[in-house]
Formats: C-alpha cells, structure tokens, sequence
C-alpha cells in the first residue's frame, strides 16, 4: 500500500510528478474556500504525512490526524506547529533552513534600500503623473553605506543581513542575540550590545529573531522611543515579534522615522489595516523566501525529509 501524502503547497510540476508516483497524493495549492477545508480535513484523516506551509496545525488537527507520521514544512520557521502534541504524538517535524537564507537576507535590503530612498513612495509618484514632486528635498531620503546597522537575532538570516551591509555597503553591526556569538563579531567586525544599546544606536534595524514566547512583542514602543530622528526598522522574521499597533502609532507620531515589513501580526494583511494608508511604511506580502529557485530548493529539501521519514530513516533536517 502507497502511503498517503496531503500537500498543501504550488509544487513544480516534475516534484509533484515524482511524489504522485510514490504515493497516494492529495494536492491542493492553497486552502482558499470552506470546500477546500473540508476536503483537507477529510484528507488529514487518512494521511501519513504532510507537505506544505501556512497551514494552522492546532492540537484538534493534530487528534484527526491518527495516522500522521511527519509534518515536512515548507519553511523554516516552525512557529505555527504546536511541538509538544508533536512530540507526544512522536510526528516528526522538518523544517527548511539555510536554502532559504540568501533570498529572504536579499528581501532585508530590498525593503531597507526601499526604505531608505522613499521609492514606494517615488514610485507611486511616478504612476500618478506626479514627477515633479518628488524632486523635493522634503521627498528626499537617507544615505544607505556607511550607515550602522543592527540586526536582532543573529542567526543564519541575521548573519547573512549582516554580510550584505558588511561587505557591500561599509556598514558597521552591530547585533543583539539570544547567546553570544564572537565568531560574527570576529567575522564581521561586529559588536554584539544589548536590545536598548542596538535601538539607540542603530540607524537601520532588521528583524530575524525566530518566533518563541521569549520573542513575541519583544518589540514595541518602549524600544521605538529610544531610535534616532532616522532610524528604519525592517521585519522579516515574523509579525509578532513586533508590537503592530505601538509600532503603527509610533510611525503616525513619527517617533520611527520608516519601517520596511516583510510580516504581520495576522496575515494576509487586514486591507483596512492603518498600516496600508502610511506613506513611511514599504509593505511586502511575505515574499522573503519567494523566489523561483529559492522555493524549489525549499520543495526539494521538504520531499526529501518526507520520503527519509515515510523511508524509517532520519530527516535531513529536523526542527
Ligand atoms: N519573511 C520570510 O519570508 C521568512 C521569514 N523567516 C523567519 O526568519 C526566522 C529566522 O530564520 P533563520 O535565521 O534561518 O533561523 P536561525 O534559527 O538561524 O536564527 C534565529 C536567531 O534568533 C535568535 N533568537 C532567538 N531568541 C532570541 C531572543 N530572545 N533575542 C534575540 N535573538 C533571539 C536565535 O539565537 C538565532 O540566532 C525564522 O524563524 C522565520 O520566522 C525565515 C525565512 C523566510
Ligand atoms: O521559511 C519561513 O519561515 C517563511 O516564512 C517562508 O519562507
């Protein structure tokens, strides 16, 4: 008997071909209707394994599950999947680390540089006919090289921020992490400070603490008081880490100068979020990994943890 694969994830079409011919598959892209709900939960019951991301894995889901095995995530954060009825239930979870490092690190300085020189806003100037306005000096933004950067949670993102302003724009790091790390300090001619020193000291500040209950609202207005007259904050880990409404307020006050948000504390984004109607905020929908390559390699990566687990070997790599 073929074991039974639930995925939830856009798949290129030789994986799914490869993964179809192994198993019993049941495909959906998205769940986007109450159908589609239905039709995953009716799937779960049945499934000895899952592929896939997005999808809120709560205790319940977990009970319908009998014959669950592993849950092979398309991702690297595993902040969505409750670990302890994981564990009890002995699922194994798997995540998707460093293939996804250079494109979301890439996604900090897009939403950095685009911070940095207004070009949301120059841009949409642009579309509206209204060039001349934004030749301004009051349009004008802030210079990037050279500037200090500081990065909360210096793991594999974190660092790989770190090398692109290191290296490509001359910046000093500075860093503030849950344990030391003198290796990038060494590395990267880097000071690792703590939170307060980084927000006083910082002039742009990006976001790569993974999600815990020791990180969540670690962010606030507290922290956004102590930031210089121009200093950008980008989140690319996860929206919670951030308090969104102290942070919306503190940008309408403008005691944050810009943000740059790759991630939101509900997602997708609420359209009647005040976040949508601030010029000195770039949003992005939570693309940080969302490149061609990079989603394939993270596919590939998320197949070859479940065939290794549904094989009775170990995960390349476990969460
Ligand atoms: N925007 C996007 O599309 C993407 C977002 N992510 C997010 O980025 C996160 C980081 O990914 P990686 O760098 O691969 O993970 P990682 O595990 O290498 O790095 C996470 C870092 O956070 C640090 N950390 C944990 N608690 C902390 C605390 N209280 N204070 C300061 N630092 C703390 C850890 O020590 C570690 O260095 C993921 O957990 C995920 O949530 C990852 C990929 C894409
Ligand atoms: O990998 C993750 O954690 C993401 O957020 C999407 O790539």
């Amino acid at each position: 008997m073929k074991p039974n694969v639930v995925i939830v994830h856009e798949l290129y079409p030789e994986l799914l071909k490869t993964l179809e011919q192994q198993y019993n598959v049941v495909h959906f892209t998205r769940l986007n209707s109450d159908a589609d709900r239905a039709d995953f939960n009716a799937a779960m019951a049945e499934a000895d394994a899952f592929l896939g991301s997005n999808v809120k894995f709560d205790e319940a889901l977990i009970e319908r599950s009998p014959r669950l095995k592993v849950i092979a995530s398309v991702s690297v954060g595993v902040d969505a999947y409750p670990r302890e009825a994981l564990k009890a239930r002995g699922i194994v979870l798997t995540n998707t680390p460093e293939v996804l490092t250079d494109a979301t690190a890439d996604t900090g300085f897009v939403l950095l540089m685009m911070a940095a020189r207004r070009a949301g806003e120059m841009e949409r100037k642009v579309r509206s006919g209204n060039w001349s306005t934004s030749l301004m000096s009051q349009d004008f933004g802030v210079d990037v090289t050279g500037k200090t950067l500081g990065i909360v949670g210096m793991g594999r993102i974190g660092q790989a921020v770190a090398k692109r302003g290191h290296f490509g724009f001359d910046m000093p790091v500075i860093f503030q992490n849950r344990s030391s790390k003198p290796e990038v300090e060494a590395a990267l001619d880097a000071r690792q400070v703590d939170l307060d020193t980084l927000f006083e000291t910082a002039d742009f500040i990006v976001v790569t603490a993974a999600l815990s209950d020791e990180t969540r609202g670690m962010i606030g207005r507290a922290q956004l008081e102590r930031t210089r007259e121009k200093t950008i904050l980008i989140n690319i880990s996860r929206g919670p880490v951030v308090r969104e409404q102290e942070l919306i307020e503190c940008l309408q006050e403008g005691v944050l100068y810009y943000a740059g948000l790759d991630v939101y504390e509900r997602e997708p984004l609420d359209p009647s979020s005040p976040l949508i109607g601030l010029d000195n905020v770039v949003l992005l929908p939570h693309i940080g990994s969302s490149t061609v390559e990079t989603r394939g390699a993270m596919c590939d990566l998320a197949a070859d943890n479940l065939n290794r687990v549904l094989a009775g070997t170990s995960p390349l790599t476990p969460a």
